[in-house]
């Protein structure tokens, strides 16, 4: 089972580039991790909501051309359906079982994502209800995903 994650935007702060990494090492014995950023666009100064959707719509557009084929498609967003850290090792293990060869997530931009983008999710996942930058939330799912094979593999980790 290969992990894709989407994502719209660099990663700026050091110390959560430092988390990424710390994470994506930890996940190396368990599973291929492949990260694709996609460009964010430059938003005008005081831009209209018609301006922000078009912003959101181009994002959409860079993020769906690079879903890895044969993918169940999770998307992050505040308003999705929360998940038990449980629930997500069993989905992996459901979904390999499925025959899935990868599970693509898709974090957006500081804008947020397009309805399109989100009405390409098997499943919109939500992590609280509050909302996180687009870079702490890669960190949050990255841990989440180390979290996940240790369960499956039934090894200990931090309760
Ligand atoms: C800064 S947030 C975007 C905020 C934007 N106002 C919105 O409502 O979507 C950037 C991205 O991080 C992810 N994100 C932030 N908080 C989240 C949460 N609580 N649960 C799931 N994803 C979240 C989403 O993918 C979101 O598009």
């Amino acid at each position: 089972m290969k992990i894709n994650i989407m994502a719209v935007g660099k990663i700026k702060e050091d110390y959560i580039n430092a988390g990424i990494k710390e994470f994506l090492k930890r996940l190396k014995p368990y599973t291929e991790v492949n990260v694709i950023e996609v460009d964010d666009e430059r938003i005008p100064p005081n831009a209209s909501g018609a301006q922000i959707e078009k912003v959101k719509e181009k994002e959409g557009e860079r993020l769906l051309k690079n879903v890895p084929k044969n993918s169940y498609v999770i998307v992050l967003d505040v308003k999705g359906k929360p998940m038990t850290s449980e629930g997500l090792a069993k989905s992996i293990q459901n979904l390999q079982l499925q025959g899935y060869s990868n599970i693509t997530f898709i974090i957006g931009g500081a804008l947020g994502l397009s309805q399109k983008v989100l009405d390409t999710g098997d499943y919109i996942l939500s992590f609280s209800h509050m909302t996180f930058t687009h870079q702490m939330i890669r960190l949050i799912l990255l841990e989440q995903l180390y979290r996940a094979f240790k369960i499956i593999k039934g090894e200990p980790y931090h309760k």
